[in-house]
């Protein structure tokens, strides 16, 4: 089993260094997933209403038989957003979940457009003050929809959830958040695998270590200063993934690996992107 240490949110929670993401595990194997992950160390689980499987991440849960060491995330979706929806949806989730907290709620994506982010945001602090949430975040937000949210509210959400990986690794949106306090989560923190895992740099940097190119990725976030949230569906991946805290790079590894910067792995620009 491995021991994923934590860092303190700006509201207080312990927060682990790395997570299991699970979008596409779904049914009795994604059950079994999120179980297995769990069983070998993973504290932090990362769900959403559009994943179609807080049924199956809620069973898991009491599968472990561990609720309350663990931090559950699910997310609002677009359709959801607005005061009274927000609510309506977090009964939806717990429901589904069959848990009575949302550990970490966060708004799925901004959707500028509708702009309703404010009114969502202002539900979710107020379902936080009522006990059926935890931490409140935010998920591809931009510094100035942040900086928006803090200016109306008072409140700094906990976590932003955005793309961030070696080809894409936001310097200045994490400057932002260091400066603010907000704990930067990073989504399809491998690149979705694609070529990523076979970059001679990152290659070249396993070999040395003896560790492999999927470990020196995620000690690469966890050093930016960010929670990895990588989703496997295989227990032998999900340890590995989660085995990165025994070794550490150098800063200029550390700046080779952030070399490979090119841009996000679609069109998930959170200023123009839709997600309902
Ligand atoms: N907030 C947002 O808008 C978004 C949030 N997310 C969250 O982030 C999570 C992670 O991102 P995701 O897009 O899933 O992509 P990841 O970058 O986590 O990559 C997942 C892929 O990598 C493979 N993989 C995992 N570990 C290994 C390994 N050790 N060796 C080789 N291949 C490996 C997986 O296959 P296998 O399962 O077979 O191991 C899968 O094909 C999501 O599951 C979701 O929870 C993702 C996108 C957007
Ligand atoms: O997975 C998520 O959380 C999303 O927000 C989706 O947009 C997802 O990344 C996707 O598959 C888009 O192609």
């Amino acid at each position: 089993m491995v021991t994923i240490p934590t860092v303190t949110l700006n509201d207080g929670t312990p927060f682990p260094q790395l997570g299991l993401g699970t979008y596409k595990l779904t049914g009795p194997e994604g059950v079994d997933a999120v179980v297995a992950a769990v069983e070998s160390g993973y504290r932090l689980l990362d769900s959403a209403v559009n994943y179609r499987n807080e049924t199956e991440v809620g069973e898991a849960v009491r599968r472990t038989g561990i609720r309350e060491d663990l931090i559950v995330t699910t997310k609002v979706p677009g359709r959801d957003h607005g005061f009274d929806e927000t609510i309506r949806s977090a009964q939806g989730s717990l429901q589904r979940l069959g848990l009575d907290r949302i550990d970490l709620y966060l708004i799925h994506w901004p959707n500028p457009r509708i702009d309703k982010y404010v009114s969502t945001y202002r539900a979710m602090l107020a379902l936080r003050d009522e006990g059926k949430v935890g931490s409140v975040g935010v998920s591809n937000f931009t510094a100035a929809m942040l900086t928006r949210l803090i200016d109306e509210t008072g409140v700094t959400p906990a976590v932003n959830q955005v793309e961030l990986h070696p080809y894409f690794p936001q310097a200045h949106l994490r400057a932002f958040h260091a400066e603010h306090g907000i704990r930067t989560e990073s989504w399809s923190p491998l690149a979705r695998r694609s070529e990523l895992l076979t970059e001679p740099v990152i290659a070249d940097i396993a070999a040395a270590r003896g560790v492999t190119p999927t470990q020196v990725v995620l000690r690469w976030h966890t050093q930016l200063g960010s929670t990895p949230i990588p989703k496997s569906a295989d227990p032998a991946r999900q340890i590995e993934n989660a085995d990165v805290f025994g070794f550490e790079l150098s800063d200029d590894e550390v700046a080779a690996i952030s070399g490979l910067e090119r841009g996000r792995l679609w069109d998930g620009d959170p200023d123009t992107h839709e997600e309902m």
